[in-house]
């Protein structure tokens, strides 16, 4: 095997996917830019950025609630460059649900996505991963450090992904394959905009204004964690969930 690694990142023309497929480009990584079908966000937009960081990408369409989708995911890139090495299971999706009113479906569609995604991310990844590699999920500090009111399947899923990225860090560790999970704080992303709607335009800004940092945090600050995580540097840190926001969780509310 030889040649420049590769990474798969899913929901990667928006946000924290979209700053992290710039960021590996950056250090050298060929990146896969998984796009979803019904995300407005024009995936051309991250490889133009990819690009323009002197990097190489290729656009692949996948729906993490699909086996098949990301298996192919995963497959296109090996065929095109013959090597896997980083896969970042980033898609997420984020709903408000009182949980005696929640159904079934509403719950399971997202673990669908939320947990079960970034179980069949790591799971395709993994098995192309030849010398040694590194698996990064997006957990979240609703789950992941925190409980949160009306979102117990989301802060259950991004709980659920910790316990995941350890036992692999267990199971693949002789593999020379790492596997951590990232918890953003308040990240400004459409993800979040969305979810501080409820707050008007400069909601995100007010919110910042509870962080000891004074502001939320940009895409770019969780990627260059994830691109740690993903390089040869951090070769000995696996099983691991670090906390990515402005020490938002570290503070003392008087
Ligand atoms: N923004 C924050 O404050 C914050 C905080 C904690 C955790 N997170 C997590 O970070 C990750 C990235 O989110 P973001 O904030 O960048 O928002 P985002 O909405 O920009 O990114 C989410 C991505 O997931 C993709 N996606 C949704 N459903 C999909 C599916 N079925 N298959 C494939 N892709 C799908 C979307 O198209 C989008 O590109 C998510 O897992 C989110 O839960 C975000």
């Amino acid at each position: 095997m030889s040649g420049q690694p590769v990474a798969m990142i899913t929901g990667a023309a928006s946000g924290i996917g979209a700053a992290t497929a710039v960021c590996l480009a950056e250090r050298g990584v060929r990146v896969g830019i998984g796009t979803f079908a019904g995300d407005p966000h024009d995936p051309e937009t991250t490889l133009r950025d990819v690009r323009d960081a002197g990097g190489e990408g290729r656009i692949v369409e996948v729906d993490v609630r699909s086996t098949e989708s990301v298996d192919v995911f995963a497959e296109t890139l090996v065929s095109e460059w013959q090597r896997l090495d980083v896969a970042v299971a980033n898609a997420g999706i984020l709903r408000e649900s009182g949980f005696d009113t929640i159904t079934d479906d509403q719950w399971h569609d997202l673990l669908d996505v939320d947990l079960h995604g970034v179980m069949r991310t790591a799971r395709a990844g993994l098995r192309h991963m030849r010398e040694g590699g590194s698996v990064t999920a997006i957990s979240s500090i609703a789950g992941g450090v925190y409980g949160w009111q009306n979102h117990a399947h989301y802060a259950t899923a991004k709980a659920g992904v910790i316990g995941l990225v350890r036992s692999l860090a267990v199971e693949y560790g002789p593999k020379g394959i790492r596997a951590n999970a990232i918890i953003p704080g308040l990240i400004r992303t459409p993800q979040s905009s969305d979810a501080v709607n409820s707050l008007g335009p400069e909601g995100l800004d007010r919110a910042g204004g509870y962080i000891p940092w004074g502001r939320v945090g940009h895409s770019r600050e969780v990627a260059e964690v994830i691109a740690f995580l993903s390089s040869p540097q951090a070769s000995y840190v696996s099983g691991q969930a670090i906390v990515v926001d402005g020490a938002l969780t570290t503070a003392m509310r008087d």
